[in-house]
């Protein structure tokens, strides 16, 4: 049917088109059927919302919808039922077990960047994934089309490196302090990182508190060329756009299906055009890895798709028992990471892991002597170079080189809760930190998050501050209380772990 568009002023997070209910008994319309619009040669996919807020011959659009296409009011368009897109027939086929075949995959990552494939079936895709798995054909052929259906930088300034972390373990704001140091050495790393997908603050959750991540590709070229990196969010990028809508779906299961990690890890990585990639994966409890086993055998994972990418990949299997530094959630982790850069001191953990991943790029770049690429970094990050550079790439994204961390705004509704018997700290619950920063607020209200005063293995005092709850909402707060008090995130145990009474 042909009709006229009204702009109607709301998002909706779909690609909603309203149509008449007049209308939509005669085109057999229902709604969250797929529809196309047709305008000239541009060709936009919604779903149907049935409402008499628009009248006869009218299509109404969301706003959304107009992120797609910019219809104009009172512009006709052919209103077409799409009917079911051909790629959730090869959804099903992953969800029975079998193999996709490349065209397949191609099929089904285009459906989803054109936006044909609704909430529904993408869950349905993440989690088949998840169940069901994808051998090595199938995530290169993965990635190749994340990347292929989305924008590529090219950048001239060789070699170019980059590096990036499967994730999963709290605090890990490691990525923000090897950057400036592998670019104060004169290497090029555009580095992207994703928000958060299981933890409380990805890396573009923390660095959007102090810089702007939402960049174009030519912004992001002019940047690099410039300063020689970047800190920016892969998801405002047109790289790999299916990355992100599957990011989504894995934020709302709270899962990261090994195959899709891969495909969405390297798909941005391939996208940037970098050479040499060096890839984090924190292995140990309550953590995405939890053996070195499976982090040697992920490890081989991305250094054959790099391989089958044309990329030199490298990995670093790094311990992830435990939250990185003191810090869980955007603000609190920019407060360390920023202040570490400034005074080159801070949590050993932090400081050990950034100057160890940054050493290993200065070797894989070439300007430190194998086995002396952590010596380098450390020089870097104590001489102040780091922060130099740290500050010229706060200013290109739009941020306040002269920041201080401490004047960083966190959550002033806070708790702290204390050590209810002496003894030693015994173990941290990765996944309940990030549970109760999220409980919190995090990553959505900046401000929200976990500052720790323990670590595994060291000794505290009945009274002693173990960790305080920061929220920017006393609700959230109240949340995040019960949350903690139900988990106890942080053991601790007295060297007498029990005594078995003379029963
Ligand atoms: O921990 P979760 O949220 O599962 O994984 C997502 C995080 O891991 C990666 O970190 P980086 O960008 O390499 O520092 C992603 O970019 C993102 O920040
Ligand atoms: O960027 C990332 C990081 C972890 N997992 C993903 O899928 N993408």
């Amino acid at each position: 049917m042909r009709a006229k568009v009204r702009i109607l002023d709301f998002y909706s997070g779909r690609y909603s088109v309203l149509i008449n209910e007049e209308d939509a008994k005669e085109a057999k319309l229902h709604p969250d059927d797929l529809v196309k619009l047709e305008a000239g040669k541009k060709t936009v996919y919604g779903s149907v919302v049935i409402s008499n807020l628009v009248e006869r011959g009218e299509v109404g659009v969301s706003r959304d919808v107009l992120e797609l296409h910019s219809f104009s009011e009172g512009e006709t368009v052919a209103v077409i039922p799409a009917g079911t897109p051909e790629s959730v027939r090869y959804i099903k086929k992953k969800m029975n077990g079998s193999k996709l075949r490349k065209v397949e995959i191609e099929a089904i990552i285009r459906d989803i960047v054109d936006r044909k494939l609704r909430d529904i079936e993408i869950s349905a895709f993440v989690t088949s994934l998840e169940i069901n798995g994808l051998d090595m054909d199938e995530i290169a052929a993965l990635t190749i089309a994340m990347a292929e259906t989305g924008d590529m930088l090219d950048i001239d300034r060789k070699p170019i490196m980059d590096v990036h972390s499967i994730g999963g373990v709290p605090g890990n704001k490691t990525n923000i302090l090897v950057v400036p140091i592998v670019a104060a050495a004169g290497l090029t790393i555009p580095k992207t990182s994703s928000r958060a997908i299981t933890s409380a603050a990805g890396t573009a959750d923390v660095v959007e508190v102090f810089a702007d991540v939402s960049f174009s590709l030519d912004e992001i070229k002019r940047i690099v060329e410039k300063v020689g990196a970047c800190l920016v969010w892969g998801g405002a990028l047109n790289l790999a756009p299916a990355d992100d809508i599957t990011i989504k779906a894995e934020r709302a299961l709270s899962i990261d299906p090994t195959g899709l990690m891969l495909a969405s890890i390297m798909s941005k990585k391939y996208a940037m055009g970098s050479q040499y990639v060096l890839i984090d994966i924190p292995t140990g409890k309550g953590v995405k890895v939890e053996t070195v086993e499976q982090a040697r055998a992920l490890a081989r994972d991305f250094i054959e798709l790099g391989k089958r990418l044309g990329q030199y990949v490298e990995v670093a299997i790094t311990y992830g028992g435990q939250p990185i530094g003191h810090t869980v959630g955007p603000a609190l982790e920019a407060r360390e990471a920023l202040s570490a850069l400034m005074t080159g001191k801070g949590p050993g953990s932090l400081i050990e892991k950034a100057t160890g991943l940054a050493g290993i790029l200065l070797e894989m770049g070439g300007v430190a002597p194998a086995g002396m690429g952590k010596k380098m970094a450390r020089e870097i990050l104590e001489s102040g170079k780091a922060w130099e550079k740290m500050k010229e790439i706060i200013e290109a994204q739009g941020g306040d080189p002269n920041i201080k961390p401490e004047e960083i705004p966190i959550g002033d509704k806070t708790y702290t809760f204390t050590a209810p018997t002496s003894g030693y700290v015994t173990a941290i619950d990765n996944r309940a930190i990030t549970a109760i920063a999220r409980a919190a607020g995090a990553p959505e209200d900046k401000g929200a998050g976990l500052e720790l005063y323990v670590k595994v293995g060291e000794k505290v005092k009945e009274g002693d501050p173990l960790f305080t709850i920061h929220a920017e909402h006393e609700a959230r707060l109240d949340q995040a209380i019960v949350l903690a008090r139900r988990t106890e995130p942080i053991r601790i145990e007295g060297m007498v772990l029990q005594r078995i009474g003379n029963i």
